[in-house]
């Protein structure tokens, strides 16, 4: 491997992202005999609850729409209302090509049946962003994710580690990349039209969402007791805006939504898109940051690409006065700073977004 230092900004992103090791869960599941109480009881969750409503569809926006002057007004309209109310929405006739989207999905999955020992030598990048194992472990008694994950930085060009991202499956790097460019194309569509539902200058949210982390997630199924971990805590994004593709449409996010879990239907013509903390805080509140988690099934497993937008680590994140006549609630939040509560152990049960409360 390359020992090559990384760029300053990539080094900057593995400070503010760092976690304790822990066992892959790919192969804690691919081995019977190890599934034993013991083993297990780091990832028992006493509190999944079971308030679950199913029926619920999340908004469908159609990008489409928002380009044709004759349905751009109701889709706008209909933007608007997912963003302040569900935080989420389906983004269908999205324009992305059928083959990239297919690419990416078969390489992900090829990815991950990669032998263990090859996926944690693509991780071992020094000073990197660029990891395979779990995110956001910060103490040894917490429980854990029944998810593995492999992150790195997409976007901008200049910070990512391109030479250290995987060459297995062999089209791997250009499936990323081709993939990764055709959301910064989306997200500036849709950012556009947030802007103009929300009054305020494009410009303002020019950079908003310059840098990219994409995070491909795998989750086993767990035969013994799927009802009793989760694939990814309860937790909201700390991004301007996430896109996640279900890779194998296999059911498992759950949306918090009046006080009950609302399962997803997987949708595999759609883009999931949610509004992160820093759009939150931007919007003064207008727009929602919206709790969601991963529950597990017993024989299938489910794999999914977030794509994380943020603005530069050097950025900060204001509410804007233009948007509301109400009172700001929300202070001005360094992009670094935030990002750093999010990630470290300093929360105390607290989500990261009270830290920019104003009280
Ligand atoms: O994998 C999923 O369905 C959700 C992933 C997610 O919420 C995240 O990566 O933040
Ligand atoms: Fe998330």
């Amino acid at each position: 491997m390359e020992t090559e230092v990384p760029s300053s900004t990539g080094s900057r992103w593995s400070r503010v992202a760092s976690s304790l090791p822990v066992r892959n869960v790919q192969d804690l599941a691919a081995c019977p005999e190890e599934m034993t109480a013991q083993n297990l009881e780091r990832y028992i969750r006493p509190d999944i609850g079971v308030l679950v409503e199913k029926s619920s569809e999340v908004p469908v926006i159609d990008l489409g729409k928002l380009f044709n002057p004759r349905f751009v007004e109701e889709e706008a309209a209909r933007l608007r209302f997912a963003c302040e109310d569900w935080g989420f929405f389906q983004l269908v006739n999205h324009g992305i090509a059928d083959e990239i989207i297919t690419n990416i999905r078969s390489d992900i999955q090829s990815f991950f049946q990669l032998p263990l020992e090859v996926k944690c030598a693509y991780a071992q990048v020094p000073g990197s962003l660029q990891g395979y194992g779990q995110s956001f472990v910060v103490s040894e008694g917490q429980k854990l994710d029944w998810c593995d994950r492999f992150s790195i930085i997409a976007q901008p060009p200049q910070a990512r580690d391109m030479k250290y991202w995987p060459t297995q499956p062999r089209t791997f790097r250009k499936s990323i990349n081709d993939y990764s460019s055709e959301l910064m194309k989306i997200i500036g569509s849709v950012v556009h039209f947030i802007a103009k539902a929300l009054n305020i200058d494009l410009k303002l949210m020019d950079d908003k969402y310059v840098s990219q982390v994409l995070r491909m997630n795998y989750y086993p199924p767990c035969m013994t007791m799927a009802e009793k971990v989760l694939g990814l805590s309860p937790h909201s994004d700390a991004s301007f805006l996430t896109i996640l593709l279900e890779i194998n449409s296999v059911e498992g996010l759950q949306i918090k939504r009046h006080n009950a879990w609302i399962t997803v239907k997987p949708n595999p013509k759609a883009l999931l898109v949610n509004v992160g903390d820093f759009l939150e805080i931007m919007s003064n509140g207008k727009y929602k940051s919206v709790e969601h988690r991963v529950t597990i099934n017993a024989n299938q497993e489910r794999l999914t690409i977030s794509a994380f937008h943020f603005p530069s680590l050097d950025g900060v994140v204001a509410p804007m006065t233009t948007i509301t006549e109400e009172r700001i609630l929300y202070k001005t939040m360094g992009v670094e700073e935030y990002l750093k509560i999010f990630m470290s152990n300093k929360l105390e049960g607290k989500s990261a977004l009270d830290h920019a409360k104003l009280s």
